[in-house]
């Protein structure tokens, strides 16, 4: 079978296109795969670092005022429609699946011009606009979260098919902390602010770490790609040291193989994120980020908080000495912190991408 595979701009929307292209390979080697992205979005590294073809189009989002920014984005739809029915005539994908953000919106449209089955999977419990605007022609629909359901005419409740991978990263774990310069035998506190890093967090991560320094244990700490050289700049501005228990890194490339090993995660509260660490039932801090469609994070946030998975802090109480104080008593009790992972072990769906890859073997045509 041939599947194109389109999504992007985030990580939240490219590692479940990447998660249901593994475990479909691992049962049928003889699949054929292809990636459409965004020629600006972190799909163009991570997807050909996955070892997958990608080809790229040119597309921006709208924005919500009255501009000519958005004449501009009409433009390139129409330019990346045309580019992506290119590449499926000279591909012919049996389907053609979408995982959420711009880019998905030309690929799969062109797909349907064409007569394509397309398949759309949608994190979120609000549903994203690319998604809205393909779901009256997408063939199949799938979901993470029953709440999205209703908000199409029809859909599947799949899950989050990265779930699964980071399950099954579980397995014969060999991860080496070492890799980060950091201890086997430690603890480790893993903070990031969603794939592009947040600000916030990282202030008040800088802020705190004299206080993290020398603790019993290690905090892994990823700044996003474009804000790791602002996060080195402040450390040197206010002169603070960084002691061998701590690592910061831009970005983490192998995040499956390590979030299986670490004690606690602490960070926004993305779709795909809530996914991973439900599934691997790991204790969070969470912080979710203000600035996203209709405020969905605070609603993943509280629903995690609720349900005794989570702490939450709101970003405009966050602090170096607030988020301190969560992390530390928290790494003070093991206690509390098998009763979170616990609750939120309950809130995981682990067979997600089986489910994903049934739905889309369900949309092409016999
Ligand atoms: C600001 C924004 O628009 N956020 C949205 C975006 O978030 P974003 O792209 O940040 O998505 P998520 O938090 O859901 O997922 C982040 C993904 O990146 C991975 N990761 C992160 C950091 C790192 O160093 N290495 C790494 O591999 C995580 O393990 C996870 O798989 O898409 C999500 C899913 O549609 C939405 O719910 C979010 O609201």
């Amino acid at each position: 079978m041939k599947v194109v595979f389109s999504g992007g701009g985030t990580g939240g929307h490219i590692y479940p296109a990447l998660a249901t292209i593994d475990e479909w390979l691992k049962r049928d080697t003889t699949l054929e795969v292809r990636y459409i992205g965004g020629e600006r979005g972190l799909e163009k590294e991570i997807v050909p670092a996955a070892g997958i073809k990608f080809d790229a189009v040119a597309i921006q989002g709208f924005v919500r005022a009255l501009s000519l920014q958005n004449v501009k984005t009409v433009y390139l739809f129409l330019k990346a429609v045309k580019r992506a029915k290119r590449q499926l005539r000279t591909f012919q994908p049996d389907v053609v699946v979408g995982t959420g953000g711009y880019v998905s919106g030309p690929v799969l449209y062109a797909a349907q011009l064409l007569g394509i089955p397309t398949v759309i999977h949608e994190q979120n419990s609000v549903v994203g606009v690319s998604n809205r605007f393909l779901a009256r022609h997408a063939t199949k629909i799938g979901v993470a979260f029953p709440a999205a359901r209703s908000q199409f005419k029809q859909a599947t409740v799949v899950g989050n098919p990265r779930a699964q991978q980071v399950v099954a990263g579980q397995k014969d774990n060999r991860f080496d902390f070492d890799t980060f310069g950091l201890k086997n035998d430690q603890p480790t506190v893993l903070i990031f602010g969603g794939s592009q890093g947040a600000p916030k967090i990282n202030q008040a991560v800088v802020e705190a770490l004299s206080q993290f320094n020398n603790q019993n244990y290690q905090i892994l700490f990823a700044t996003g790609k474009s804000r790791f050289d602002e996060v080195q700049a402040m450390i040197k501005q206010r002169q603070m040291t960084v002691a061998k228990n701590i690592a910061i890194v831009p970005y983490i490339s192998n995040m499956q193989e390590l979030m299986p090993r670490v004690e606690l995660v602490i960070g926004r509260a993305g779709a795909t994120s809530m996914a991973e660490q439900t599934a691997l039932g790991k204790p969070m801090i969470l912080i979710p980020s203000p600035y996203v469609t209709n405020d969905h994070q605070t609603k993943n946030a509280r629903s995690m908080a609720d349900a005794g998975a989570a702490a939450m802090i709101i970003e405009s109480e966050l602090d170096g000495a607030v988020l301190f104080k969560t992390v530390h008593q928290l790494m003070s009790d093991v206690a509390k912190r098998q009763e979170m992972a616990q609750h939120a072990a309950q809130l995981g769906v682990r067979d997600a991408a089986d489910e994903f890859i049934a739905l889309i073997q369900s949309a092409v045509k016999k």
